[in-house]
């Protein structure tokens, strides 16, 4: 279809969406009209929810600048005799009832958006409008079938620039994805995926678990779901909840179901289920005993344990009302165990008892004076001092925090209560001494939950019960906290998303079964894995593989759906003294890079107090700085607040510090350097971790060591190393990880083909270069599989390989550093080469680029060198 076509299509379908709108603006005005007649009627009603206004004429959800009108729909046949339907952010009739717009989540809506060749299920074809709120800029098409004739007669159906095809990628996915992230989510029913639309609207009983690598969108569609869930009658706003990993998320995610008409869902971070003031941390052994689901079993033990009837040695005798009442011992101890053995609660239980004791003092009472039997007959009879020592002795009323506190102080009550259950190393990981007040106790997460088990034992009070439970980063639950959820959720009716090799948790999960099955109900749980990457670029995903590979190998690594972007991936060794300022200042040239839109910039450190607050200190100082805006869109968090999180560029800062941070470390190494959708710089002191191309295991620099680190591409600076040995070490090590670099084996072989092809002769040094021999000494080549961009990235790989010729001893003519894509400040190739002396040649689709190309291979810039002759 040529251009006058396109923009015809673009102008019918501008018609309607007008008339759409219009029908939207109406029903819009009488709301307003309503809502106006309300007011009038009783001044105060605009300022609170007004309950008797019907519920289409609720709030309009705020579409938050995003275009009502998403897609067209064309079918073969349809029983209302009308072939073309137009899909939306929200559901709209005319002035005659009639639907001009359909919502996304209704049931035709989803059925006709999931038709595929194999299943078309009536449609010929499905058009996504691109618009921009009412001006509709674009549209794709997917063929689904042939279409019916008819179609055919009006307007012939052909395949034009902008088609999508069944196989490949809708252009307007692409684009979306590439689109600068604000810091909050959108919602994605423009573009959603068929497997995502089909999770969405699983109508299936019992538990869904939804796996998927970084950046699949299950947060989406778990969002997304919700509003289904609703739309469609499953459940009211009320009944549901949505439990995210922290605060920083719930930010992140708050915008999206309202936006997409779903209000009055709550949203919780997790540690916010559990009441009480956390005020201490636990040792790993400890948090592993405590969220261990035979801490369950251990706080059942304990709690029984205060039922004593071994303390009941005599009679209870007392006088009553001038009456000598008596029970004998065999009679008590046969009431408590009686009543101990029972269902129920401990604090009901003990209720039993104590009514049972005084049925039998009631039935004892002389018959003559059964008129004295009052109502406070009971409860006067209950606070009789013997009785009530005897009840203190051997059932005694109880809290949680009294019932926890006694059995971590005592060694006697663990063994007690964890006999068969726990280690005698495990038992004693629970031993804390008591503090001096229940208000001093120094509770941890755990402990709150174990409080929570407990409040339920002694009291059956249970918390707030829901008929449907979503639960984002799900693969970090210790199994009593998803006791304590399945507890809020009986019938096991979830979504559970989560991704097993990104679990950061106090433990780690090889396959679902075992957590999950402690949340599903009687309608047991079904899993479903997503498989796209969304978020992160290609080189990002393929750098990271290795990682995931070894974290979980048994979970899918998703196959990133963006097309390769060159320069997306830096990873770059800085010396540590000046680690901050180099990532401060490469913060501050993501965030200035001159672009159409703002992008947002993430720096990411270990849960190291020294390097977080020298980086957050110097970005606040940026941000107090006289350039407006400057560093406005930089966030500094620890890795272990990134879970959940995305921004355009992120910067990872001593990666081999972060992997070594506890059990855990590599496992938040993957989940931050996973954050980003445009670029990832890696900047790091230490050598990498093994499982990123640094040295294997045993033979690296522990991050400890990161002073001795090589600053090979920032600073000519070496007077901080210890001797000449030490930088020369230095060096060849680092030398033999950048080998190790994906690509690195790519760009080298290319670039000593064709020198072969002129006759250049090259040889591979040890340190990694290539060089070949003239009559004026030696032309190296450095080879770089890392992009470098600007000034200062070009300026330190120049410097570096000033070294690696240093290093490598021979007499050094020409360096050429030779890169994978064309620096972006061309201009400081030019001043690279006068102020270093190295010249800076890189690849092309086609050959070589760079100004000295020709000397550096022979043949002509950008393209191969010619053929011998
Ligand atoms: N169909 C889609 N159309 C447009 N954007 C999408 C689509 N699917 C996912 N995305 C986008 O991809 C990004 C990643 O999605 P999301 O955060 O839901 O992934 P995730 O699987 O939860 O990631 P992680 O496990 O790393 O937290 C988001 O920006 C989301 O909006």
């Amino acid at each position: 279809m040529g251009q006058v076509d396109r923009a015809d299509v673009i102008a019918e379908e501008q018609r309607e969406v007008d008339r759409i709108y219009a029908c939207a603006d109406e029903d819009q005005r009488s709301v307003d009209a309503v809502r106006a007649k309300l007011r009038s009627d009783c001044p105060d009603a605009g300022l609170a929810p007004v309950p008797d206004v019907p519920a289409e004429f609720g709030l309009r959800e705020d579409l938050g600048g995003r275009s009502l009108v998403i897609s067209r729909v064309d079918l073969t046949e349809d029983p209302d005799a009308r072939l073309t339907w137009y899909l939306g952010r929200r559901t709209v009739r005319d002035r005659n009832g009639d639907l001009v717009l359909v919502k996304w989540s209704s049931p035709q809506a989803v059925r006709w958006q999931a038709a595929t060749p194999d299943d078309p299920r009536g449609v010929w074809r499905l058009r996504r409008l691109h618009c921009e709120e009412r001006k509709v800029l674009d549209y794709s098409d997917r063929l689904i079938q042939p279409p019916p004739e008819s179609a055919t007669a009006a307007s012939p159906p052909q395949a034009d620039a902008g088609a999508e095809t069944t196989a490949g990628v809708d252009p307007f996915l692409l684009a979306e994805l590439d689109r600068a992230r604000d810091g909050s989510m959108r919602d994605i029913v423009e573009t959603i995926q068929r497997d995502q639309l089909l999770l969405v609207s699983d109508d299936r009983k019992g538990l869904l678990v939804i796996q998927g690598g970084p950046g699949t969108g299950k947060t989406a569609v778990g969002l997304h779901r919700v509003t289904w869930l609703l739309d469609n009658g499953r459940f009211t706003p009320d009944e549901v909840l949505v439990v995210g990993p922290h605060r920083e998320f719930l930010r992140y995610v708050k915008d999206v179901l309202p936006r997409l008409g779903s209000r009055g869902v709550s949203i919780v971070e997790i540690s916010q289920l559990w009441d009480g003031e956390v005020r201490g941390t636990d040792t790993p052994e400890a948090r592993l005993v405590k969220s261990d689901e035979r801490m369950a079993t251990v706080l059942r033990n304990a709690v029984e344990a205060w039922i004593r009837p071994d303390r009941i040695t005599e009679d209870l005798e007392f006088v009553f009302r001038g009456v000598l009442l008596r029970i004998g011992r065999a009679e008590l101890v046969d009431l408590v165990r009686e009543a101990r053995d029972s269902a129920g609660p401990y604090l009901v239980r003990r209720r039993r008892f104590i009514d049972r004791t005084l049925d039998l003092l009631l039935e004892r009472w002389p018959a003559n004076r059964r008129k004295s039997i009052d109502p406070g007959f009971r409860s006067q009879a209950e606070r009789q001092p013997r009785l009530a020592a005897l009840l203190n002795a051997v059932w005694p009323s109880l809290t949680a925090e009294r019932v926890l506190r006694h059995l971590y102080d005592s060694a006697e009550a663990v063994r007690q209560a964890a006999f068969g259950v726990l280690t005698d190393e495990e038992q004693r990981a629970l031993l804390r001494p008591q503090a001096r007040r229940t208000a001093d106790e120094p509770w941890t997460p755990e402990d709150l939950v174990c409080l929570e088990e407990l409040r339920v034992l002694l009291s059956g009070d249970e918390p707030r019960r829901y008929r449907h439970i979503v639960v984002d980063e799900a693969q970090d639950l210790t199994p009593m906290q998803a006791r304590s959820l399945a507890r809020r959720c009986p019938s096991g009716s979830m979504t559970v998303l989560g991704d097993l090799a990104q679990s950061v948790g106090s433990r780690q999960y090889d396959v679902w079964g075992r957590l999950v099955g402690i949340l599903a109900g009687g309608d047991g749980w079904r899993i479903a894995e997503l498989t796209a990457g969304y978020r992160v670029p290609r080189e990002v995903m393929e750098f990271a593989r290795p990682l995931a590979t070894a974290l979980s190998p048994s979970t899918a690594y998703p196959g990133p759906i963006r097309p390769p972007a060159p320069g997306s991936l830096t990873v770059t060794p800085v010396r540590r003294a000046k680690l901050v300022a180099e990532t401060v200042s490469r913060a501050l040239n993501l965030a200035m890079r001159s672009e159409d839109q703002v992008r947002s910039v993430a720096i990411i450190t270990p849960d190291d107090g020294e390097l977080l607050d020298g980086i957050r200190g110097e970005v606040a100082a940026a941000q107090e700085s006289a350039l407006p805006g400057l560093g406005r869109q930089i966030t500094v968090l620890p890795a272990s607040m990134a879970k959940g999180l995305e921004f355009d560029h992120v910067i990872v800062v001593e990666p081999q510090l972060l992997a070594e941070q506890g059990p855990v470390g590599l496992r938040r190494l993957y989940v931050a350097i996973t954050r980003c959708t445009q670029t990832l710089t890696v900047l790091h002191s230490a050598p990498l971790p093994a499982e990123l191309g640094g040295p294997a295991k045993g033979t690296g620099q522990k991050a400890a060591a990161a002073d001795a680190a090589p600053e090979a591409h920032t600073s000519t600076d070496t007077g901080t190393y210890e001797s000449r040995d030490r930088l020369l070490a230095g060096l060849r090590e680092q030398a033999t990880a950048d080998h190790r670099q994906r690509g690195h084996g790519y760009l080298r072989y290319a670039l000593m083909a064709d020198l072969c092809k002129n006759d250049f002769d090259p040889v591979e040094a040890d340190l990694g270069y290539v060089a070949r021999t003239t009559d004026r000494g030696t032309t190296i080549y450095v080879v770089s599989a890392r992009a470098a961009h600007t000034y200062t990235e070009l300026r330190a790989a120049a410097v570096h390989a000033r070294e690696i010729g240093w290093a490598g001893g021979d007499r050094v003519d020409e360096i050429f550093l030779v890169l994978p894509a064309e620096p972006s400040d061309t201009w400081a190739v030019d001043v690279i080469r006068e102020i270093l002396d190295v010249s800076i040649i890189w690849k092309t689709d086609t050959g070589w680029g760079g100004h000295r190309v020709e000397t550096a291979l022979g043949g002509d810039p950008d393209r191969s060198p010619p053929e011998t002759e």
